[in-house]
């Protein structure tokens, strides 16, 4: 039985998560943590003050963050120390945060983070790393939309689209939204939509004179990034200390 416990298990992914461990034959739910504490599913959740005793009493196998950035990072931290497989999905890092993160888990703990959970999603990246190289001749540009309450923008899947497309078309200038007297250069294009209750849309167009091509990706429902979050959970247990994409746990390129 892989013991799990959940962070931010109280917000839209985590109390999905809770729910779902719940449901899946080899996972347990053994606690929570939040901003607040209170119960999920019979299991207590704890204050993030308190993680360091209820990771001492309840030796979980693997801990899943999906909570907010400065959060994340300490929680990382707190699971490096008592050696526990860590599966994150938050979002938002600063380059000094992911370095702050690659301090804590390297040669300490194995972790599978990863800017989206979906199987979907993943394949789109991997449609995008072959498709982009073969069309650096048009005009990029990225869009993203997700529900009012999202914190961060462009979304971290929208940022990982862009480092795939600059390995794949080489480095250019990212333009945030345009407004007033522009004039398109050799850059990419990011649009940020946010309203309603938008699970996760993400596209990039590629547009020539005439002609253009978009591939794009929708999640209908947040149980896709779960069920992804889940497989990486039942995974990471027993592997080597190191950081990995959701892409090693599917057997996909990165
Ligand atoms: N990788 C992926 O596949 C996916 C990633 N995400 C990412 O996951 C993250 C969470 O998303 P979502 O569930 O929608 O967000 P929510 O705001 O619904 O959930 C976050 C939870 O964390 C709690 N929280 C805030 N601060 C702390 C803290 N210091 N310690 C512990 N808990 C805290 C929040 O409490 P309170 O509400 O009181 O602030 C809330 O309960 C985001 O970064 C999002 O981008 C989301 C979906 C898929
Ligand atoms: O906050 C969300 O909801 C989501 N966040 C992730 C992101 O920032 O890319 C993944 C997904 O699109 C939903």
């Amino acid at each position: 039985m892989t013991k799990v416990v959940v962070s931010g298990a109280f917000g839209r992914m985590g109390s999905m998560i809770c729910r779902m461990v719940t449901e899946t034959e080899g996972l347990e739910l053994v606690g929570g943590i939040d901003i607040k504490a209170g119960t999920q599913f019979n299991v207590d959740v704890v204050k993030s003050e308190e993680i360091d005793r209820l990771l001492t009493e309840q030796q979980p196998d693997v801990l899943i963050d999906f909570t907010i950035a400065s959060a994340a990072v300490t929680t990382i931290q707190a699971a490096a120390r008592h050696h526990v497989g860590l599966v994150v999905g938050t979002t938002g890092f600063s380059d000094a945060q992911q370095q702050q993160i690659r301090d804590a888990v390297e040669g300490t703990v194995p972790a599978v983070i990863s800017t989206n959970f979906s199987i979907g999603v993943n394949i789109f990246w991997q449609i995008l790393r072959n498709a982009a190289p073969l069309l650096s001749e048009y005009d990029i540009e990225v869009s993203e939309a997700h529900h009012r309450y999202k914190k961060d923008a462009p979304s971290g899947t929208a940022k990982t689209i862009l480092s795939i497309l600059d390995e794949a078309v080489g480095e250019r200038e990212k333009v945030y939204g345009r407004e007033g007297i522009t004039e398109r250069k050799n850059e990419i294009g990011v649009h940020v939509f946010r309203g309603g209750d938008i699970v996760g849309d993400h596209a990039v167009t590629f547009a020539k004179n005439f002609e253009s091509i978009t591939l794009s990706h929708r999640a209908y429902d947040r149980a896709v990034f779960v069920k992804g979050a889940l497989k990486a959970a039942t995974w990471v247990p027993g592997k080597k200390p190191g950081i990995y994409p959701f892409s090693a746990v599917l057997g996909l390129e990165s």
